[in-house]
Parts: structure tokens; C-alpha cells; sequence
């Protein structure tokens, strides 16, 4: 019997990148706002782009440290299910961010050795979902996004009792073997479905839906 993972597909940026992860049977999409990212959509943007999003597929709304002016402009004007909070925000900001918005929160936590796995567990306590992601290289540009894979067998053996999702350099190559490992139900790709920076690809869109049930 197939399972299909549950797949969020992050940074798109037109009604064309909608259509596709629709068609993948997506079950959440990303829109970054950060404007350093060749991802960064502006709230205008997206408030036209989320009338794209067909029933039920969650909006989620990435952001960087963001602090409440620039959240209330966002939440004012996209109409955003989720937010994803993937800078340096505490466990007390993600809090905040939650009781404020009254949206579900998943905060991203970089993994990259033994010592990172405590922060997925302090920040379980006060976000709705974790994305586990692979920790930025120092010096990178991006928290996030970057296409790189953190070594799997960390969690391995893990389990948590809130949702959670697995990031960091997934394609449709690596995806089913990387929840065999992990045990992971939901996934989130962004370079692993691009042709470009920035530039998603239907194609492989399409591929890692096709992967995802597995
Ligand atoms: O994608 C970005 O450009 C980005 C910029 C700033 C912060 C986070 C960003 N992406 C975070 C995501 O949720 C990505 O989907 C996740 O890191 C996986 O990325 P990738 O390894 O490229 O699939």
C-alpha cells in the first residue's frame, strides 16, 4: 500500500510553480520572504499569489527573524495558514509569534552534528511542527534553501511526539530513501526542484511528487 508522504514545496514564486506542486499532490506551499533569496516574493506578490493556491493546500509564509511590524503587514494582507519561522527566533519569540497570530508555527532547526539535536526538543515545547533542516554552511548567504543534506543517521532512531518534517537538500532521487532512513512522513524541497536558483522546474516538480509515494 502506498503512503504518501506529505510534501511542501518551498519558495515558489509564480501561478505556474502553483499549478505544478498542486499537480504533485502537494499538501503545503512556501513562500519566502527574504530578501537576500533568489525565492523572495513581496507581500504583494504573495497576497496575489495566494488566491492561486487551490482548497486546502497550506500556505505557509517563511521568514527570517521577523519582527511584528513586518509580520502584521503579512498576516494583514496574505491570507497565510501557516507560518515558518527560520532564522534565529527563541523558543519565547516562537511563542510570541503563535499567541500574536493565532497561526500555527513550525520553527526550523539546522542539523549538522549530535550536539544540534537538544534544539529540536526545546523548540517541540512551543511550536506546532519542527522542520528539521540541514544547518547553513558558516558563511552562507541563506539560513535555508541552500540544496545541501545533513547526515541522516542522526535521527535515525528518533521520534517526537509533534509533526515534523524532514529538509535539506531532498530531490527526487534521494527522497524515499531519505524518509526510509528517517522515518520521516513529511518532506520539504526547494534547489532539488529547480532548474535555477530560484527558478522551479514542473518536470522535477512532478518527480518528487512521483517519489513521495512511497
Ligand atoms: O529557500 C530559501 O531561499 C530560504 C531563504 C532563507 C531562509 C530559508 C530558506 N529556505 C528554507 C526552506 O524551507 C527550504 O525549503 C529548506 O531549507 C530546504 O531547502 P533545499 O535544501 O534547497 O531543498
Amino acid at each position: 500500500m502506498t503512503q504518501n508522504l506529505h510534501v511542501k514545496f518551498c519558495g515558489l514564486r509564480s501561478t505556474q510553480d502553483i499549478a505544478a506542486a498542486a499537480a504533485a499532490g502537494a499538501r503545503y506551499v512556501g513562500f519566502v520572504f527574504f530578501e537576500k533569496s533568489p525565492r523572495h516574493v513581496t507581500i504583494d506578490q504573495a497576497a496575489e499569489l495566494a488566491i492561486e493556491v487551490p482548497m486546502g493546500l497550506c500556505k505557509v509564509a517563511l521568514t527570517v527573524n521577523a519582527d511584528d511590524a513586518f509580520l502584521d503587514a503579512l498576516t494583514a494582507a496574505v491570507p497565510i495558514d501557516m507560518l515558518q519561522l527560520h532564522g534565529k527566533e527563541t523558543p519565547k519569540r516562537v511563542a510570541e509569534v503563535k499567541a500574536r497570530y493565532g497561526l500555527p508555527v513550525m520553527k526550523a532547526v539546522g542539523v549538522a552534528d549530535p550536539d544540534d539535536l537538544p534544539q529540536i526538543d526545546a523548540y517541540m515545547a512551543v511550536a506546532d511542527q519542527i522542520l528539521i533542516d540541514a544547518k547553513p554552511p558558516k558563511g552562507a548567504a541563506l539560513p535555508g534553501g541552500n540544496g545541501l543534506s545533513f547526515d541522516w543517521r542522526l535521527i535515525a532512531d528518533r521520534t517526537w511526539d509533534k509533526p515534523w518534517m524532514l529538509a535539506g537538500g531532498l530531490t527526487p532521487d534521494n527522497v524515499a530513501q531519505a524518509a526510509r532512513m528517517t522515518g520521516a512522513r513529511q518532506v520539504d524541497v526547494s534547489s532539488g526542484v529547480e532548474s535555477a536558483p530560484g527558478v522551479k522546474d514542473a518536470g522535477l516538480i512532478a518527480a518528487f511528487g512521483n517519489a513521495a509515494k512511497v
